[in-house]
This record gives C-alpha cells, sequence and structure tokens, in this order.
C-alpha cells in the first residue's frame, strides 16, 4: 500500500486574516537568540495569543510524512481497527481514538465529523495505550516526531519564563517529556459534510473554544477555517505560513500568569468554496500539565508589576486537566453555549462562547 499525501492547494478566496507574529526559531541557539525571540514574542503572548514559527528544525518532507500516515490511519484502517484503544472522556482519559458522529451539534440532529487519534508521549509510560496496530508499524516514526515536537515547545517553555523574568526552566520543569501528562500527538480529520447540514450548525466545524493545556502546536494547515476572536470581538482567518506551525497559549498558562499569557478564543468554520469538497486533516501536539505541575500564579517581578501577582492556592496539573476534559467532553453533543463556568479548586474555568 502507498502511503501518500497530496498537500491540499492555496485557497484562492480573499479571507479577512489576523496579523500574527512570526518567529523564527533558528535564532534560538544564537548568542541571545532566545532573548531576542522572548521580546518579539512578548506581545503576541500577551495580545493575540497566537503566532507562527518558522525555523523550527522539523523539514517539510517529515511533516509531509505525518499528513500521509494520519491519512492512511483515518482512511485505510477500519473502525474497529482504529478503536483498539478509544478515549474515556467519563475518567477525563484524552488518549485514543474518537470516531465521527458520536456527538449531536449545537442541539440539532446535525452529527460532528471530526475523527481524532491522540496518542501518547513515548517516554515508555504508556505502553498499554499502544493497542492500534497502526501505533506498532509506525512507531518509530512516531516517536520521532512526537519527540521533536516536544523539543520546538520546550525551546517556547523556556521563552514564556523569559518573558516572566523567572528561572529559565519553570515552565519546561513542569512540562518534562518523562513525567506523566496527557501530551499527545494529534491526527484529526474533519469529514466532508453538506452545506445543508453545515447551515443548520452555523457553519461551524469547531465550536468556539480555548485549549485546555498549556502550549498547542497546529502544523501547517493549508484548508483554512481556523479564526480567532480579537479583542473587539471580530473573528479573523489564521494563514497558514509556509513550513510553519502555528502555535497558541491554552488556560494552564493563563492561570500560571494570572492572565498575563491569553488563552484567545478560536474556533474552526465551514473551508472555503475552493477547499470545502476535500477533508480537512490536521497535525498537532499538545502541552499539558501533568502529574508532577504545579499550576499556580508564578511569583515573577513582571506580574509584580502589572499587579497580576497574588498568593494562590496550588492546583495538580493533571486533576485540573482530567476535570476539563470531563467536563467538555463528556456528554452527548457540543451546545451552543455561552460563557458556562466551571470551577478547579481556586481557578474558574469558562467553557462556551459567541
Ligand atoms: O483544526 C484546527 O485548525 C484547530 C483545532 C483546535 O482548535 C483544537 O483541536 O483544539
Ligand atoms: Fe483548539
Amino acid at each position: 500500500m502507498t502511503i501518500e499525501w497530496n498537500p491540499p492547494a492555496a485557497t484562492k478566496e480573499q479571507l479577512s486574516h489576523a496579523e500574527l507574529t512570526v518567529l523564527d526559531l533558528s535564532k534560538y541557539d544564537e548568542a541571545n537568540g532566545k532573548y531576542e525571540l522572548a521580546q518579539e514574542l512578548k506581545t503576541a503572548v500577551s495580545k493575540d495569543g497566537f503566532w507562527s514559527i518558522i525555523g523550527h528544525g522539523i523539514s517539510p518532507e517529515e511533516v509531509s510524512r505525518q499528513f500521509a500516515l494520519s491519512k492512511h490511519f483515518f482512511d485505510d484502517y477500519t473502525v474497529a481497527e482504529k478503536s483498539a484503544q478509544t478515549v474515556d472522556f467519563e475518567k477525563g482519559d484524552y488518549f485514543g481514538y474518537k470516531s465521527a458522529g458520536v456527538k449531536r451539534v449545537f442541539g440539532t440532529q446535525v452529527k460532528d465529523t471530526t475523527e481524532v487519534f491522540n496518542i501518547p508521549k513515548f517516554n515508555g509510560q504508556y505502553e498499554s495505550y499502544y493497542k492500534q496496530d497502526f501505533i506498532k508499524q509506525h512507531r518509530k516514526e512516531l516517536d520521532d516526531f512526537s519527540k521533536k515536537s516536544y523539543e520546538v515547545g520546550k525551546k517556547l517553555l523556556t521563552l514564556f519564563a523569559i518573558i516572566l523574568e523567572i528561572d529559565e526552566e519553570y515552565f519546561v520543569n513542569n512540562h518534562l517529556y518523562n513525567d506523566r501528562s496527557d501530551d499527545h500527538l494529534r491526527y484529526m480529520k474533519y469529514s466532508i459534510r453538506s452545506a445543508e447540514d453545515d447551515k443548520q450548525v452555523e457553519n461551524i466545524y469547531a465550536r468556539a473554544h480555548t485549549d485546555f493545556g498549556s502550549l498547542t502546536l497546529l502544523f501547517e494547515q493549508r484548508v483554512e477555517g481556523l479564526q480567532i476572536k480579537l479583542s473587539d470581538g471580530s473573528w479573523k482567518y489564521v494563514k497558514p505560513v509556509e513550513n510553519g506551525i502555528v502555535c497558541n497559549i491554552g488556560d494552564a498558562l493563563t492561570f500560571w500568569s494570572n492572565g498575563y499569557f491569553k488563552s484567545t478564543i478560536h474556533r474552526v468554520v465551514r473551508p472555503p468554496e475552493d477547499q470545502v469538497s476535500q477533508p480537512r486533516y490536521g497535525l498537532f501536539y499538545f502541552f499539558r500539565p501533568g502529574d508532577k505541575s504545579v499550576v499556580q500564579i508564578v511569583d515573577s517581578p513582571v506580574l509584580r508589576s502589572q499587579g497580576l501577582y497574588k498568593a494562590s492556592e496550588p492546583l495538580n496539573g493533571t486533576e485540573y486537566v482530567r476535570k476539563r476534559v470531563e467536563n467538555y467532553h463528556n456528554r452527548n453533543d457540543y451546545p451552543k453555549q455561552a460563557n458556562v463556568k466551571f470551577k478547579v479548586g481556586s481557578y474558574e474555568v469558562v467553557d462556551g462562547f459567541d
């Protein structure tokens, strides 16, 4: 069987895009490089919550190969094979496969179209999760790509600490590859849905949300549809950057920084007409605080000068993440809701946005 990837062609539609910072991460190891990068990243993390990186060291071939593997997994295996390990949202467990059509959207009869495959870290602690034959067949490549993605994010975690003028390793130490956490490499597929069905759910492919964890890496997505909500309330498309990775902050980093780092609201809408008749495959790496992570407002001179520092109750990373996943997914639908709040320890989580 050939495992191939033909990258989708760019849309010709004129979309209204957000103006996001593009960081060249190849500067990181130069003298002063990481301090310059931290300076460049500062506005992006405190305002947009999204930015892009190039020069990250993962080759276009490696990324294309992962898209090929993702397509191979979703399209060449049966649902039974893919379901050898499924996500268990009731326990807040996020690893494994979720099939399409298991949830209704916005109280309509229209079903969700997303297949998701969340692959845990290859640090020797998740052997029981690698049940799919696909993982057994391609383990070495998955392991390499997971670790390379982690190394890219690790640099960003260091930059966040530099921005806050705290111990440079602070966030890295809260996200070690060898520690247990719900970090995962994710393959995703949004299948084609009819225009009539899309209309019933207001053209929403993924409802407005903030990410649960600390940091998300979204590998180059040529099928547009991802939008972020700016502070003036407008929605703007996120432009794919050639060989780039779009990055965004998740809620946990917002808690650590008491709002200084923004977990920006985003959603996915029906792609432009010249891209809508193909499935939309996605490739991501999600960082999440884990068993040894202590989520607590960090004592930073920057936060103090902004009046954002206060003593806060420590929260265990895994405990927070599990509760969040359970709250979001453990139901039969993705409801339309705005400003629904729930509490984990002393942190208030807002779930559901317009
Ligand atoms: O598919 C995308 O472009 C974004 C997906 C997303 O926001 C998520 O899975 O958290
Ligand atoms: Fe997201």
